[in-house]
């Protein structure tokens, strides 16, 4: 039971961050849910009931961020977890040598931005308000989830940009557990493999179902609710920290 906890879920109005929103609220949490103004997360927070509430957010932006997290205070006191899930996919080939065209860089920025530096910028902000929380028997303030991809190890055929922004985010877990553990804050990574969301639905559904098919067992998409299964045991369990949790169905994606 998370009864009471008070969590801030970026892109939190779709797919796999509004299963986890859903999760918390189940287990008697509260949830600020963050995500562009132009998302549905106004209606999600609507549809999802009284302990939720809906900030627009861009993760990049500072003054965003900040403004959710006084959000988080005015409406329910104080955070004790974060859970990033905003994120955006790219597929673009390095060079396409069909169109003699280049990758378009400022593609590559824009997925870098959102994906990683998005994530460090909440990461960086929220720190501060978990930290002054009242630790607990343990020594334990918070904790912090963040979303990479089974992309950061095995990414294919035009996943430069993408695969490099969600490596980019395990490579900073350990560090960042390190840095905040005089604290008490966790950090930890989830890397997905194949989950049905608005963001997978974007591919060919021949594509969806060549990826299916290779994933060794249960050969199938996950379900958002799986991911949120995890982030609440990662919640749970005081022992992960520092540490990128793959949910995979063991899949290893082909080039
Ligand atoms: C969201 C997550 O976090 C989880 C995931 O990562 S899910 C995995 C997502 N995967 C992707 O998004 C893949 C992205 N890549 C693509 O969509 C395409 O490769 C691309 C659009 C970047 C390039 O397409 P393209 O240049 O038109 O290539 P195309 O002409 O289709 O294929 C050229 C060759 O490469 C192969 N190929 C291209 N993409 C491939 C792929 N994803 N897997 C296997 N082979 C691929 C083709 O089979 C073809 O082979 P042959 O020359 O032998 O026929
Ligand atoms: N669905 C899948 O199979 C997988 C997803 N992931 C990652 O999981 C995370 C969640 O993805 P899904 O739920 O599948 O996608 P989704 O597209 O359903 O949800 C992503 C949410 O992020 C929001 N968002 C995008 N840019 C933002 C920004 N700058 N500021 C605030 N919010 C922003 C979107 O509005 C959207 O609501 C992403 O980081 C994605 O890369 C990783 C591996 C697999």
């Amino acid at each position: 039971m998370l009864k009471g906890l008070v969590g801030l879920v970026t892109g939190g109005a779709s797919g796999l961050g509004r299963a986890t929103a859903e999760q918390l609220l189940k287990q008697g949490g509260s949830v600020l849910i963050c995500d562009l103004p132009t998302s549905k997360g106004s209606e999600v927070a609507k549809e999802l009931g009284k302990n939720v509430a809906f900030a627009p957010v861009d993760v990049t932006a500072e003054g965003d961020v900040r403004s959710a997290l006084q959000t988080t205070v005015d409406k329910f006191g104080r955070l004790d977890v974060v859970v990033n899930c905003a994120g955006i996919a790219t597929a673009t080939r390095t060079y396409n040598f069909k169109k003699n065209q280049p990758f378009d860089l400022k593609s590559f920025q824009k997925t870098i931005e959102v994906n990683l530096i998005g994530t460090f910028n909440v990461i960086r902000l929220a720190a501060g308000l978990i930290g002054k929380n009242t630790a607990d028997a343990d020594g334990q303030r918070g904790v912090i989830i963040n979303t990479a991809s089974i992309a950061a190890f095995d990414g294919q055929i035009g996943q430069a940009a993408y695969s490099a922004s969600k490596a980019g985010i395990v490579g900073m877990t350990l560090p960042i557990a390190r840095d905040l553990s005089k604290q008490g804050i966790r950090v930890v990574t989830i890397a997905p493999g194949l989950f049905r969301t608005p963001l997978m639905e974007l591919l060919p559904e021949t594509a969806i179902r060549d990826l299916e098919a290779a994933v060794p067992f249960p050969p199938r998409l996950g379900h958002p609710h799986e991911f949120a299964l995890l982030v609440q045991s990662i919640i749970q369990n005081p022992m992960i920290n520092g540490e990128t949790i793959r949910i995979d169905g063991s899949l290893r994606m082909q080039p």
